[in-house]
C-alpha cells in the first residue's frame, strides 16, 4: 500500500480484495457520482470514469473504492465497502438511495437547546450502527448555554461513544475534532436544520462559502446533479457532504436498532414468544427487567416505537419488491414501443 493511497483512505480492507486479475488496474476513490459517469480521485490526479453499459451510476456511492483502467477511463469494478450509509427506502419504489461509502465516523450533530432530542439521537445512532460507521455526538452551541453538562450527561447515557460539547464557530473546533479527521479518515455530518452542520463543514474544510454545485456536461447542456461529494480536509482526512440525508426514516435497520439498544436486545431472546413486542405479553424478559429496575422504561418505549416504525417501513419495501416480482416491472411505466 502506498502512502498516497493511504492518504485517500485506502486500508488493508481494500488491499485484501486485490487479486492477480487486478494487476494493471488503478485504485481510485469516487468523489462524486454523475448520471453517466463518476468522478474519482487517483493518487496523482482526478479521473472521470465510465462503467460498463447496463451498470447504473446509482449503484456507486461517494467514497467508494473502484479499480479502473486508466487509459480507457473505464471503471472496471467496485471493491467491497467497509461501511455504507443509505437513505431509507422510498415508499414508491422500495429503492434505497446510497449516500456515502467507507465512512469511518458519523458526526451526529445536535445543539445544546430545544433541538436536543434523545429519540432523534437514537434514530441517528441506529442508522450509524446499521451502516457500520462509528458514531460521535457533537453538541453545538455550547457557548450559548450554561447547561451544556446536562446535555452531555444525557448523550453519554446513549452508549459508549464520544460526546463533545462544542462551539461550531469557535477557533478551536478543528483541533477538537482532529482525532477523527486525520490522514485517510473519512467523516460525514448529519443532524437537523440549523444545528451547525454547514458551519462545522466550513470549519473542517477551511472553505467559507456554501458547497459548490457539481455540474455535469452533456449534450443537453449543463445541469446540476447530486451535490454529494468528497472534500479534502487540511488535517488529512475527508468529509463527505450528505445533502441527500434529509429524511430520517428508519427502514430495514433492525440490526442498527438492536445495536443502539444493547441492554434491551440482549434480553429479547429470553422472552417466551419469539415475536414478543414487549408490550405486556406473558413471559416477557424485557418487561421483567423494567419491573426489576434493571433497564429504563423510557428506553424500552422508544425501542419499541423505533422497531415498529422500522418493521412497517421494511414491510412496505418487501411489498414493493414482491409487486415488482409479480409484474416484472421496475415500478416505472412500460417503455413505449417505437
Ligand atoms: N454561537 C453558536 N452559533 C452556532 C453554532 N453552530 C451553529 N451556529 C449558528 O447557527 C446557525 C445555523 O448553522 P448552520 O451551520 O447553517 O446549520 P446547518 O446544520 O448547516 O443547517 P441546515 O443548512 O439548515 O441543515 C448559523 O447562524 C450558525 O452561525 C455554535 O456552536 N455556536
Ligand atoms: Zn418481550
Amino acid at each position: 500500500m502506498t502512502d498516497a493511497l493511504a492518504a485517500l483512505g485506502w486500508s488493508a480492507f481494500e488491499a485484501d480484495q486485490l487479486g492477480d486479475a487486478d494487476l494493471g488496474l488503478t485504485p481510485a476513490r469516487i468523489s462524486s457520482v454523475n448520471r453517466r459517469n463518476v468522478n474519482a480521485l487517483g493518487t496523482d490526479a482526478p479521473l472521470r470514469l465510465v462503467a460498463d453499459p447496463g451498470i447504473s451510476t446509482a449503484s456507486f456511492a461517494v467514497g467508494d473504492w473502484v479499480l479502473c483502467d486508466r487509459a480507457a477511463a473505464h471503471l472496471v469494478r467496485r471493491l467491497d465497502r467497509r461501511s455504507l450509509l443509505q437513505r431509507g427506502a422510498e415508499h414508491r419504489t422500495g429503492q434505497r438511495q446510497l449516500i456515502a461509502a467507507n465512512l469511518d465516523t458519523l458526526f451526529i450533530v445536535t445543539s445544546c437547546n430545544a433541538d436536543f432530542n434523545v429519540a432523534r439521537l437514537e434514530r441517528y445512532l441506529a442508522l450509524a450502527h446499521d451502516a457500520d460507521i462509528a458514531p460521535a455526538i457533537l453538541l453545538t452551541k455550547a457557548d450559548q448555554t450554561e447547561e451544556a453538562d446536562g446535555y452531555i450527561v444525557q448523550a453519554r447515557a446513549l452508549g459508549d461513544l464520544p460526546v463533545l460539547a462544542i462551539n461550531a464557530k469557535g477557533a478551536d473546533v478543528t483541533d477538537t475534532l482532529a482525532s477523527w479527521c486525520g490522514p485517510g479518515q473519512t467523516v460525514a455530518l448529519v443532524g437537523s436544520s440549523g444545528v451547525g452542520k454547514t458551519t462545522l463543514a466550513n470549519a473542517l474544510t477551511g472553505r467559507t462559502d456554501a458547497t459548490q454545485d457539481i455540474r455535469e456536461d452533456d449534450a443537453r447542456g449543463r445541469h446540476t446533479t447530486t451535490k454529494r461529494s468528497l472534500h479534502a480536509l487540511p488535517t488529512g482526512g475527508w468529509l463527505i457532504d450528505t445533502p441527500g440525508m434529509r429524511g430520517l426514516a428508519v427502514a430495514d435497520v433492525t440490526a442498527g436498532i438492536d445495536a443502539t439498544f444493547p441492554e434491551i436486545s440482549a434480553l429479547t431472546g429470553a422472552c417466551r414468544f419469539r415475536d414478543c413486542l414487549h408490550d405486556g405479553e406473558p413471559g416477557c424478559a424485557v418487561q421483567a427487567a423494567v419491573e426489576a429496575g434493571l433497564i429504563d422504561a423510557d428506553r424500552v418505549r422508544r425501542y419499541r416505537k423505533l422497531r415498529a416504525e422500522d418493521a412497517q417501513a421494511t414491510e412496505s419495501v418487501a411489498a414493493s419488491h414482491a409487486r415488482k416480482r409479480r409484474t416484472g416491472k421496475s415500478g416505472k411505466p412500460p417503455a413505449r414501443r417505437r
